[in-house]
Protein backbone atom coordinates (compact mmCIF):
# COMPACT_ATOMS: atom_id res chain seq x y z
CA UNK A 1 0.00 0.00 0.00
CA UNK A 2 1.36 3.18 -1.09
CA UNK A 3 2.10 6.06 1.93
CA UNK A 4 0.09 8.76 1.21
CA UNK A 5 -0.66 12.40 2.45
CA UNK A 6 -3.84 12.73 4.18
CA UNK A 7 -5.53 16.30 3.80
CA UNK A 8 -4.26 17.50 7.67
CA UNK A 9 -1.17 15.51 7.77
CA UNK A 10 1.40 16.65 10.33
CA UNK A 11 4.16 15.66 7.77
CA UNK A 12 3.18 18.91 5.83
CA UNK A 13 2.85 22.72 6.52
CA UNK A 14 0.05 25.06 4.08
CA UNK A 15 2.18 28.02 3.34
CA UNK A 16 1.53 31.48 1.33
CA UNK A 17 3.66 33.71 -0.68
CA UNK A 18 2.72 36.84 -2.61
CA UNK A 19 3.88 36.21 -6.05
CA UNK A 20 3.72 38.87 -8.30
CA UNK A 21 0.66 40.64 -6.65
CA UNK A 22 -1.25 37.00 -6.61
CA UNK A 23 -1.40 35.32 -2.99
CA UNK A 24 -0.64 31.55 -3.93
CA UNK A 25 -0.97 28.73 -1.14
CA UNK A 26 1.13 25.82 -1.12
CA UNK A 27 2.01 22.90 0.61
CA UNK A 28 5.77 22.68 2.17
CA UNK A 29 7.22 18.99 2.88
CA UNK A 30 10.66 18.65 4.28
CA UNK A 31 13.19 15.72 4.33
CA UNK A 32 14.40 14.43 7.66
CA UNK A 33 17.74 15.64 7.29
CA UNK A 34 19.30 18.47 5.50
CA UNK A 35 17.59 18.92 1.47
CA UNK A 36 19.64 17.67 -1.07
CA UNK A 37 17.95 19.58 -3.59
CA UNK A 38 14.01 20.83 -4.09
CA UNK A 39 11.37 19.64 -6.28
CA UNK A 40 8.15 21.80 -7.17
CA UNK A 41 5.14 19.53 -8.21
CA UNK A 42 2.62 21.05 -10.34
CA UNK A 43 -1.22 19.58 -10.60
CA UNK A 44 -3.52 19.89 -13.56
CA UNK A 45 -7.71 20.07 -13.70
CA UNK A 46 -9.66 19.16 -11.85
CA UNK A 47 -7.24 18.70 -9.17
CA UNK A 48 -5.42 20.49 -6.41
CA UNK A 49 -1.98 20.05 -4.56
CA UNK A 50 -3.01 17.38 -2.61
CA UNK A 51 -3.31 15.41 -6.12
CA UNK A 52 0.49 15.07 -5.45
CA UNK A 53 -0.12 13.04 -2.02
CA UNK A 54 1.09 9.39 -2.84
CA UNK A 55 4.02 11.40 -4.39
CA UNK A 56 5.15 13.66 -1.54
CA UNK A 57 6.47 10.91 0.86
CA UNK A 58 8.55 8.97 -1.58
CA UNK A 59 10.04 12.10 -2.50
CA UNK A 60 10.95 13.74 0.70
CA UNK A 61 12.30 9.83 1.84
CA UNK A 62 14.82 10.56 -1.16
CA UNK A 63 16.37 14.00 0.22
CA UNK A 64 13.86 15.95 -1.55
CA UNK A 65 12.24 19.04 -0.02
CA UNK A 66 8.80 19.12 -1.48
CA UNK A 67 6.70 22.20 -2.76
CA UNK A 68 3.34 21.89 -3.89
CA UNK A 69 1.35 25.12 -5.10
CA UNK A 70 -2.50 25.35 -5.34
CA UNK A 71 -2.42 26.56 -8.98
CA UNK A 72 -3.88 29.83 -10.07
CA UNK A 73 -7.69 29.48 -9.30
CA UNK A 74 -7.12 26.52 -6.94
CA UNK A 75 -8.04 26.16 -3.20
CA UNK A 76 -5.72 28.20 -1.12
CA UNK A 77 -4.90 30.14 -4.34
CA UNK A 78 -6.24 33.35 -5.38
CA UNK A 79 -8.81 33.19 -8.29
CA UNK A 80 -8.72 36.54 -10.36
CA UNK A 81 -11.67 36.79 -12.70
CA UNK A 82 -9.60 37.60 -15.94
CA UNK A 83 -7.97 34.63 -18.12
CA UNK A 84 -4.91 36.31 -18.37
CA UNK A 85 -3.52 35.32 -15.37
CA UNK A 86 -3.91 31.52 -15.99
CA UNK A 87 -1.77 31.95 -19.09
CA UNK A 88 1.55 29.34 -19.34
CA UNK A 89 3.91 32.98 -19.02
CA UNK A 90 1.94 33.73 -16.06
CA UNK A 91 2.54 30.60 -14.17
CA UNK A 92 6.22 30.00 -15.21
CA UNK A 93 6.68 33.67 -13.98
CA UNK A 94 4.76 32.89 -10.74
CA UNK A 95 6.80 30.06 -9.91
CA UNK A 96 10.00 31.25 -10.75
CA UNK A 97 8.45 33.77 -7.95
CA UNK A 98 7.96 31.07 -5.72
CA UNK A 99 11.66 29.67 -6.09
CA UNK A 100 13.29 32.49 -5.29
CA UNK A 101 10.93 33.10 -2.33
CA UNK A 102 11.62 29.62 -1.24
CA UNK A 103 15.56 30.98 -1.52
CA UNK A 104 16.42 27.95 -4.17
CA UNK A 105 18.91 28.48 -6.83
CA UNK A 106 17.67 25.34 -8.94
CA UNK A 107 14.53 23.25 -8.97
CA UNK A 108 13.55 19.97 -10.38
CA UNK A 109 9.97 20.00 -11.66
CA UNK A 110 6.92 17.50 -11.95
CA UNK A 111 3.78 18.24 -13.29
CA UNK A 112 0.80 16.21 -14.51
CA UNK A 113 -2.29 16.81 -17.05
CA UNK A 114 -2.11 20.99 -17.19
CA UNK A 115 0.79 21.08 -14.46
CA UNK A 116 2.66 18.82 -17.35
CA UNK A 117 2.25 21.24 -19.95
CA UNK A 118 3.38 24.23 -17.41
CA UNK A 119 6.19 22.16 -16.98
CA UNK A 120 7.86 22.42 -20.45
CA UNK A 121 7.14 26.12 -20.52
CA UNK A 122 8.52 27.04 -17.27
CA UNK A 123 12.15 25.06 -18.34
CA UNK A 124 11.54 27.30 -21.57
CA UNK A 125 11.48 30.43 -19.98
CA UNK A 126 13.64 29.84 -16.99
CA UNK A 127 16.39 27.30 -18.09
CA UNK A 128 19.34 27.83 -15.89
CA UNK A 129 16.45 27.70 -13.06
CA UNK A 130 15.53 23.84 -13.85
CA UNK A 131 17.85 20.81 -13.77
CA UNK A 132 15.29 18.36 -14.30
CA UNK A 133 11.87 17.91 -15.63
CA UNK A 134 9.03 15.26 -15.86
CA UNK A 135 6.19 15.51 -16.85
CA UNK A 136 2.89 12.78 -16.55
CA UNK A 137 0.42 12.18 -19.05
CA UNK A 138 1.48 15.35 -20.93
CA UNK A 139 3.74 14.98 -23.67
CA UNK A 140 5.52 17.88 -24.87
CA UNK A 141 3.05 20.59 -27.43
CA UNK A 142 5.76 22.97 -28.97
CA UNK A 143 4.53 26.31 -29.77
CA UNK A 144 3.20 27.36 -32.76
CA UNK A 145 3.24 30.35 -35.50
CA UNK A 146 -0.25 29.64 -36.37
CA UNK A 147 -2.51 29.66 -33.79
CA UNK A 148 -4.25 25.73 -33.65
CA UNK A 149 -7.42 25.80 -31.48
CA UNK A 150 -6.88 22.47 -29.47
CA UNK A 151 -10.43 21.03 -30.48
CA UNK A 152 -9.19 20.26 -33.36
CA UNK A 153 -8.47 17.27 -31.61
CA UNK A 154 -10.95 14.86 -31.12
CA UNK A 155 -9.73 13.64 -27.83
CA UNK A 156 -10.05 17.36 -26.47
CA UNK A 157 -13.79 17.80 -27.82
CA UNK A 158 -15.14 18.16 -24.01
CA UNK A 159 -12.66 21.57 -23.59
CA UNK A 160 -15.51 23.49 -25.92
CA UNK A 161 -17.65 22.50 -23.43
CA UNK A 162 -15.46 23.59 -20.24
CA UNK A 163 -14.24 27.13 -21.98
CA UNK A 164 -17.83 28.10 -22.53
CA UNK A 165 -20.43 29.24 -19.64
CA UNK A 166 -22.30 25.97 -19.21
CA UNK A 167 -20.19 24.22 -16.44
CA UNK A 168 -19.39 27.22 -14.47
CA UNK A 169 -23.25 28.09 -14.55
CA UNK A 170 -24.40 24.19 -13.40
CA UNK A 171 -21.89 23.69 -10.86
CA UNK A 172 -22.48 25.85 -8.12
CA UNK A 173 -22.27 25.06 -4.78
CA UNK A 174 -20.25 23.22 -2.57
CA UNK A 175 -22.78 19.73 -2.80
CA UNK A 176 -22.62 20.50 -6.51
CA UNK A 177 -19.15 20.72 -6.76
CA UNK A 178 -18.55 17.55 -5.09
CA UNK A 179 -21.11 15.26 -7.49
CA UNK A 180 -19.14 16.72 -10.18
CA UNK A 181 -15.47 16.15 -8.95
CA UNK A 182 -16.82 12.40 -8.06
CA UNK A 183 -17.80 11.89 -11.66
CA UNK A 184 -14.42 13.52 -12.63
CA UNK A 185 -12.66 10.61 -10.65
CA UNK A 186 -14.78 7.80 -12.34
CA UNK A 187 -17.99 7.54 -9.56
CA UNK A 188 -20.63 5.97 -11.47
CA UNK A 189 -24.56 5.31 -11.87
CA UNK A 190 -25.93 1.97 -10.82
CA UNK A 191 -27.00 1.46 -14.39
CA UNK A 192 -23.06 2.22 -15.86
CA UNK A 193 -23.98 5.91 -16.65
CA UNK A 194 -20.90 8.26 -16.65
CA UNK A 195 -20.65 11.80 -15.69
CA UNK A 196 -17.93 13.08 -18.53
CA UNK A 197 -16.34 11.63 -21.49
CA UNK A 198 -13.50 13.04 -23.75
CA UNK A 199 -15.88 13.33 -26.54
CA UNK A 200 -18.58 15.85 -25.05
CA UNK A 201 -17.16 16.86 -21.56
CA UNK A 202 -20.17 16.15 -18.40
CA UNK A 203 -23.56 15.12 -18.56
CA UNK A 204 -25.06 17.24 -16.07
CA UNK A 205 -27.96 14.92 -15.98
CA UNK A 206 -26.02 12.08 -14.29
CA UNK A 207 -24.54 13.66 -11.37
CA UNK A 208 -26.98 13.24 -9.11
CA UNK A 209 -26.91 9.23 -9.69
CA UNK A 210 -23.62 8.78 -9.34
CA UNK A 211 -21.91 6.42 -6.83
CA UNK A 212 -18.77 6.76 -4.78
CA UNK A 213 -15.73 7.10 -7.28
CA UNK A 214 -12.88 4.63 -6.95
CA UNK A 215 -9.87 6.90 -6.58
CA UNK A 216 -10.61 9.13 -3.69
CA UNK A 217 -11.86 8.45 0.35
CA UNK A 218 -15.30 10.59 1.13
CA UNK A 219 -12.50 12.46 3.32
CA UNK A 220 -10.41 12.99 0.37
CA UNK A 221 -13.11 14.31 -1.33
CA UNK A 222 -15.41 15.96 1.21
CA UNK A 223 -11.46 18.25 1.29
CA UNK A 224 -11.34 18.54 -2.44
CA UNK A 225 -15.32 20.09 -2.95
CA UNK A 226 -14.71 22.50 0.00
CA UNK A 227 -11.17 23.76 -1.76
CA UNK A 228 -12.78 24.23 -4.54
CA UNK A 229 -16.25 26.15 -2.88
CA UNK A 230 -14.04 28.71 -1.80
CA UNK A 231 -13.94 30.42 -5.24
CA UNK A 232 -16.35 28.05 -7.09
CA UNK A 233 -15.08 27.09 -10.55
CA UNK A 234 -14.38 29.90 -12.69
CA UNK A 235 -10.49 30.37 -11.69
CA UNK A 236 -10.34 26.69 -12.22
CA UNK A 237 -12.20 26.64 -15.73
CA UNK A 238 -10.16 29.85 -16.82
CA UNK A 239 -7.13 27.33 -17.68
CA UNK A 240 -9.39 26.50 -20.91
CA UNK A 241 -10.19 29.96 -22.05
CA UNK A 242 -6.01 30.84 -22.91
CA UNK A 243 -5.61 29.20 -26.00
CA UNK A 244 -5.04 32.15 -28.16
CA UNK A 245 -3.55 34.53 -25.07
CA UNK A 246 -0.79 31.07 -25.18
CA UNK A 247 -0.39 31.72 -28.56
CA UNK A 248 0.19 35.13 -28.87
CA UNK A 249 2.65 34.77 -25.77
CA UNK A 250 4.47 32.45 -27.74
CA UNK A 251 4.04 33.07 -31.18
CA UNK A 252 7.64 35.11 -31.54
CA UNK A 253 9.72 32.43 -29.62
CA UNK A 254 8.21 29.21 -32.35
CA UNK A 255 9.00 32.14 -35.29
CA UNK A 256 12.93 31.62 -33.45
CA UNK A 257 12.80 27.91 -33.12
CA UNK A 258 11.81 27.95 -36.35
CA UNK A 259 14.57 29.38 -37.91
CA UNK A 260 17.14 27.81 -34.95
CA UNK A 261 15.56 25.22 -33.90
CA UNK A 262 15.32 24.03 -29.79
CA UNK A 263 16.59 21.09 -27.58
CA UNK A 264 15.68 20.91 -23.67
CA UNK A 265 19.31 20.75 -22.60
CA UNK A 266 17.76 19.18 -19.16
CA UNK A 267 17.06 15.60 -18.51
CA UNK A 268 12.99 15.29 -19.29
CA UNK A 269 11.09 12.10 -18.31
CA UNK A 270 7.14 11.45 -19.35
CA UNK A 271 4.98 9.02 -18.22
CA UNK A 272 1.88 8.39 -20.12
CA UNK A 273 -1.04 6.34 -19.13
CA UNK A 274 -1.84 3.64 -21.65
CA UNK A 275 -5.46 4.17 -21.36
CA UNK A 276 -5.53 8.27 -21.03
CA UNK A 277 -8.44 9.13 -23.00
CA UNK A 278 -7.72 12.84 -22.74
CA UNK A 279 -3.64 12.56 -23.26
CA UNK A 280 -3.00 9.14 -25.51
CA UNK A 281 0.50 8.20 -25.69
CA UNK A 282 0.02 8.59 -29.51
CA UNK A 283 0.34 12.57 -28.97
CA UNK A 284 4.01 11.93 -27.76
CA UNK A 285 4.93 10.30 -31.18
CA UNK A 286 7.90 12.59 -32.42
CA UNK A 287 8.80 14.24 -29.49
CA UNK A 288 12.18 13.00 -28.88
CA UNK A 289 13.56 15.66 -31.55
CA UNK A 290 13.07 17.97 -28.57
CA UNK A 291 15.28 16.98 -26.08
CA UNK A 292 18.71 16.00 -26.05
CA UNK A 293 17.90 13.66 -23.27
CA UNK A 294 14.43 12.37 -22.90
CA UNK A 295 13.26 9.12 -21.10
CA UNK A 296 9.88 7.54 -21.67
CA UNK A 297 7.59 5.36 -19.51
CA UNK A 298 4.25 4.25 -19.45
CA UNK A 299 2.07 2.63 -17.17
CA UNK A 300 -1.15 0.67 -17.72
CA UNK A 301 -3.59 3.26 -16.35
CA UNK A 302 -6.31 6.16 -17.20
CA UNK A 303 -5.89 9.76 -17.28
CA UNK A 304 -5.66 9.96 -12.46
CA UNK A 305 -2.34 7.79 -12.81
CA UNK A 306 -1.14 9.37 -10.21
CA UNK A 307 -3.49 7.65 -7.72
CA UNK A 308 -4.56 4.81 -10.10
CA UNK A 309 -0.72 3.19 -10.01
CA UNK A 310 1.46 5.21 -7.57
CA UNK A 311 3.81 2.58 -7.19
CA UNK A 312 4.59 2.00 -10.83
CA UNK A 313 4.46 5.88 -11.32
CA UNK A 314 6.82 6.55 -8.22
CA UNK A 315 8.83 3.60 -9.75
CA UNK A 316 9.98 5.52 -12.91
CA UNK A 317 10.32 8.85 -11.14
CA UNK A 318 12.62 7.55 -8.31
CA UNK A 319 14.70 5.45 -10.99
CA UNK A 320 14.81 8.71 -13.43
CA UNK A 321 15.63 10.88 -10.38
CA UNK A 322 18.69 8.34 -9.66
CA UNK A 323 21.78 10.45 -10.19
CA UNK A 324 20.03 13.75 -10.08
CA UNK A 325 19.87 14.55 -7.07
CA UNK A 326 22.77 15.18 -6.10
O1 LIG B 1 -7.95 18.96 -20.16
C1 LIG B 1 -7.11 18.39 -19.51
N1 LIG B 1 -7.41 17.57 -18.47
C2 LIG B 1 -8.76 17.24 -18.11
C3 LIG B 1 -8.91 15.75 -18.26
C4 LIG B 1 -10.31 15.34 -17.88
C5 LIG B 1 -10.40 13.85 -17.85
C6 LIG B 1 -10.71 13.21 -16.65
C7 LIG B 1 -10.81 11.83 -16.62
C8 LIG B 1 -10.60 11.07 -17.76
C9 LIG B 1 -10.27 11.70 -18.96
C10 LIG B 1 -10.18 13.10 -19.00
N2 LIG B 1 -5.78 18.50 -19.76
C11 LIG B 1 -5.24 19.39 -20.75
C12 LIG B 1 -3.82 19.65 -20.34
C13 LIG B 1 -3.17 20.61 -21.29
C14 LIG B 1 -3.23 20.06 -22.68
O2 LIG B 1 -2.75 21.08 -23.53
C15 LIG B 1 -1.77 20.59 -24.41
C16 LIG B 1 -1.30 21.75 -25.24
C17 LIG B 1 -0.19 22.45 -24.87
F1 LIG B 1 0.42 22.09 -23.75
C18 LIG B 1 0.29 23.50 -25.65
C19 LIG B 1 -0.38 23.84 -26.81
C20 LIG B 1 -1.53 23.14 -27.19
C21 LIG B 1 -1.99 22.09 -26.38
F2 LIG B 1 -3.09 21.41 -26.69
C22 LIG B 1 -4.62 19.69 -23.13
C23 LIG B 1 -5.28 18.75 -22.12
Amino acid sequence: MVDKITPNDSRIQYNTANLNGVTYSYILAEPSGQALNTIFLIHGWPDLSLGWRYQIPLLTSLGLRVVVPDMMGYGGTDAPEDAKFYTFKRAADDMAALAKHIGASTIILGGHDWGGAVVYRIAMHYPQLISAVFSVCTPYMPPTTSFVPATVFPNFKYQLQLKGPEVEGNIVGEEKIRQFLNGMYGGRGSNGEIAFDVTHGCYFENLPKLGPNPLLSKEELDFYAQRYAIHGMHGPLNWYRTGELNFEDEKEMAREIEKQGYKFDMPVLLISGSKDAALPPRLSEGMENWFRSLTKGEVKTGHWALWEKPDEVNRFIAEWLGGKIK
